[in-house]
């Protein structure tokens, strides 16, 4: 979904929501793909390990990335309803407000980046870049804000999806009656759909091995082009979309396909319930 559908108002469908999700496999992988380059540089992790004229005390990599929020702040990015900070008290737009008609109920202004970022710097990083230290200081945080971004606004577009739920006139009264009990088991079982999801990652292995070839090496052999690993690039193509093992790629394909199962799915689906939960809140 463009983000000018948010503007113009118009509720997206959830066909229209998974759309955008299937998009945003394309944009995460890639991300992945380009901090994968770099060692692990585990001290741009670390508070203390660097010092800050302004006296910041955090590590190098949420000083870079307060300091990117505050820019994209004032040109009011954390005023779209599908765009959520990783840092606290940001700057004011110099930009006047856009009016975003209210498509979510959302009077918490629900956001998990501190789960997203924990999961990222202990799970992801240690999964994509090899130990060690480049001292590509800078990329690694560059690539590290990229990946973090489009995490955040993959798992919280569970708020559109699960408010597209909640409208549907086939659920809508199940959804009602159980955030009236308070039961998060019973959302948790309403909104989950199991063959969305394993489709999800069956694609997600697919894209990561095609996308993860390393095709820059690509040469021409006597028998015909061959990738990075020397297979042809029609077998490579071949293999890839069979899902092989045997595709050598710039990022650990499991470890993607593993990323989703284990950590965006769940937290997805845990920003749907808690947005669910305070559906009928008043403002
Ligand atoms: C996002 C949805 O809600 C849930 C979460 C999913 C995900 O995070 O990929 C997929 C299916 C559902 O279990 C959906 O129904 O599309």
């Amino acid at each position: 979904m463009s983000r000018n559908l948010l503007i113009l108002g118009a509720a997206p469908s959830l066909g229209e929501l998974r759309d955008t999700l299937v998009r945003l496999e394309d944009t995460i992988i890639f991300a992945l793909i380009e901090r994968s380059q770099f060692k692990q540089n585990r001290d741009i992790y670390e508070a203390g390990k660097m010092s800050f004229k302004d006296g910041y005390r955090g590590s190098f990599v949420s000083w870079f990335l307060k300091e990117v929020e505050c820019v994209h702040a004032r040109v009011r990015r954390y005023q779209s309803p599908d765009e959520y900070p990783f840092t606290d008290n940001l700057p004011d737009p110099v930009l006047p407000p856009l009016d975003y008609p209210p498509v979510l109920v959302d009077p918490r202004r629900i956001n998990i980046n501190d789960e997203i970022f924990d999961v990222y710097v202990n799970t992801v990083v240690p999964g994509i870049a090899t130990e060690g230290d480049d001292s590509n200081y800078g990329s690694s945080a560059t690539r590290d804000i990229e990946c973090l971004q489009a995490l955040s606004r993959r798992i919280h577009y569970g708020k559109f999806v699960a408010e597209s739920k909640f409208q549907d006139p086939q659920t809508h009264d199940e959804y009602v009656k159980h955030i009236k009990e308070r039961n998060r088991d019973k959302l948790m079982e309403l909104l989950t759909n199991t063959r969305v999801e394993e489709l999800l990652l069956k694609r997600l292995k697919a894209k990561a091995i095609i996308y993860g070839q390393d095709l820059s090496a690509a040469s021409a052999g006597a028998n015909g082009s061959t990738n990075g690993s020397g297979m042809l690039l029609d077998d490579a193509a071949a293999a890839a979309a069979a899902g092989s093992e045997r595709v050598k790629t710039r990022v650990d394909f499991d470890l993607v396909v593993s990323l989703y199962r284990d950590y965006v799915i769940p937290l997805t689906k845990e920003v749907e319930v808690e947005y669910l939960l305070h559906r009928l809140d008043r403002n």
